[in-house]
């Protein structure tokens, strides 16, 4: 397990420029099981969960080609279902959450497929029934085998049909399009999420010939076609990143900006920041944060304390909630963040309480942060990082507090955030990677 050693209390400066968007690549390069024709993808961020599944498709049998540092070509026209069954693919899919993804294609295309447990962020119970409901409903059986703990599903022929999800799952819808875009006639799946990621996924499949309508709504119409066919992508940049870096700035003092962040998909994002008291400047595509020594917590307007809950999109993401946690210990002003999707995210909040940050854990999903407007600094101490946005939000932490932290199990970090310490360190952070 690799540490970061990080010397806290400097301020950052200059531009940083965000990867593509983890989420939508391990979405995308699921779809390119769905066509035996070539797709090439552009900005693929070196991350450890994709890094996984792209070792996992050439296990599978998709030729795989590194055309450059972010770009990639993959061709899915031999697929080897015999490496189901193997103890390599057990291991290797049960380690991330995005393998889920592996399904849906699958199932359309060679009528059956099967998958550990998935991993992931152990951020509380993480259901899939709405996939697998999904499935069904197209026509497929499922079974799920206890011992062995493996789900199966298999299909002879998908049909097309009405489906209203019982909760807007992000992987779950992307799992039933891609196997409805493959299904005879007519799908309509009503709750569907409806994110940017899955925005992106629905016009990648539309470029490869497949018929969605409907995309960035909650109610999808997709109509069967036989077959799929090669295109080029490029990922979104990753949003979550862009928030992590507003709130990193803003608890350093830092002056940057964040190059390239996509403005027009970013949704409710930077405004939740701008209501923790955070500045920002949008120039062209940009978002420029300048170095500010104090930024206070609006009220809601009737005067009662703020709250800031996550929500399905176009609500604020569960995965900036952490953020916004951190960045509230050192705001003027009070905000209870409410965890409202996962039930296991906030017990993080024990570190940042031993650095000296004052949080009532009020349940599992709720915490009510006073900030301590920089009268009080931070202390560096010795941590774990628990799951990915926890792992970063206690890195910013010790990026401003006073003293050295140390934070250990940072392949949690590593598996969503590309090279952060060198990235951080280009800015003028201090963080050594210890292993
Ligand atoms: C690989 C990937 O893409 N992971 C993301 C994906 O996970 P994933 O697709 O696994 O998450 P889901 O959207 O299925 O659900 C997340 C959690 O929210 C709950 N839930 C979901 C929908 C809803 O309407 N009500 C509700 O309570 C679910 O029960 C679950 O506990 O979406 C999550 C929600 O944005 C993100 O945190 C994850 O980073
Ligand atoms: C929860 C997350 O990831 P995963 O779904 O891959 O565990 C996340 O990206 O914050």
């Amino acid at each position: 397990m690799a540490s970061f050693k990080i010397t806290g209390g400097l301020k950052l400066s200059g531009e940083i420029t965000p990867q593509g968007a983890k989420n939508e690549a391990l979405q995308i390069l699921c779809a390119v099981l769905l066509t035996s024709e070539t797709v090439t993808i552009h900005k693929i961020p070196n991350i450890i969960d994709v890094v996984k599944l792209i070792d996992l498709l050439g296990d599978l049998g998709v030729e795989v080609k590194k055309l450059s540092e972010e770009s990639y070509q993959f061709k899915a026209e031999n697929i080897d279902l015999e490496f189901f069954g193997t103890k390599e693919y057990t291991q290797k899919a049960a380690s991330l959450r995005g393998s889920i993804m592996l399904l849906g294609p699958l199932l359309s295309r060679f009528g059956k497929a099967m998958i550990p447990k998935p991993g992931g962020d152990k951020i509380g119970r993480r259901r899939l029934d709405t996939h697998f409901i999904g499935f069904e409903k197209l026509g497929a059986k499922f079974l799920f085998d206890n011992k062995s703990s493996f789900y199966h599903i298999d299909a002879s022929a998908l049909k097309g049909t009405y489906i209203h999800l019982d909760e807007a799952s992000v992987t779950g819808t992307a799992n039933i399009v891609m196997a409805a875009s493959l299904a005879e006639g007519k799908t309509t799946i009503y709750n569907a999420a409806c994110e940017p990621y899955l925005q992106q996924l629905c016009k990648m499949l539309n470029r490869m010939g497949a018929k969605i309508t409907g995309i960035g709504s909650n109610l999808l119409h997709i109509e069967g076609v036989s077959e799929l066919k090669g295109t080029e992508h490029t990922m979104l940049p990753d949003m979550i990143e862009i928030g992590s870096f507003i709130g990193l700035a803003a608890m350093t003092q830092s002056e940057i900006t964040i190059k390239n962040v996509g403005l027009e998909h970013l949704g409710i994002i930077p405004d939740t920041f701008k209501r923790l008291g955070i500045k920002m400047e949008f120039r062209g595509d940009d978002i420029f944060i300048p170095s500010q020594q104090s930024y206070e917590i609006e009220t809601f307007i009737d005067g009662s304390i703020m709250n800031i809950a996550d929500a399905i999109w176009p609500g604020f993401t569960p995965d900036l909630i952490s953020i916004v946690l951190v960045v509230a210990t050192q705001a003027k002003g009070t905000v209870l963040v409410h965890q409202k999707m996962f039930e296991s995210r906030l017990f993080f909040v024990d570190k940042l309480i031993d650095m000296g940050a004052q949080i009532i854990l009020c349940d599992p999903h709720r915490a009510t942060v006073i900030g301590l407007n920089r009268q009080i600094n931070l202390r560096g101490i010795s941590m774990t990082s628990p799951d990915i946005r926890a792992g970063v939000s206690l890195l910013i932490a010790a990026l401003s507090a006073d003293g050295e932290s140390t934070i250990h199990n940072v392949e949690q970090i590593d598996r969503g955030y590309q090279n952060i310490d060198k990235r951080l360190n280009a800015l003028g952070a201090k963080i050594e990677r210890v292993d």
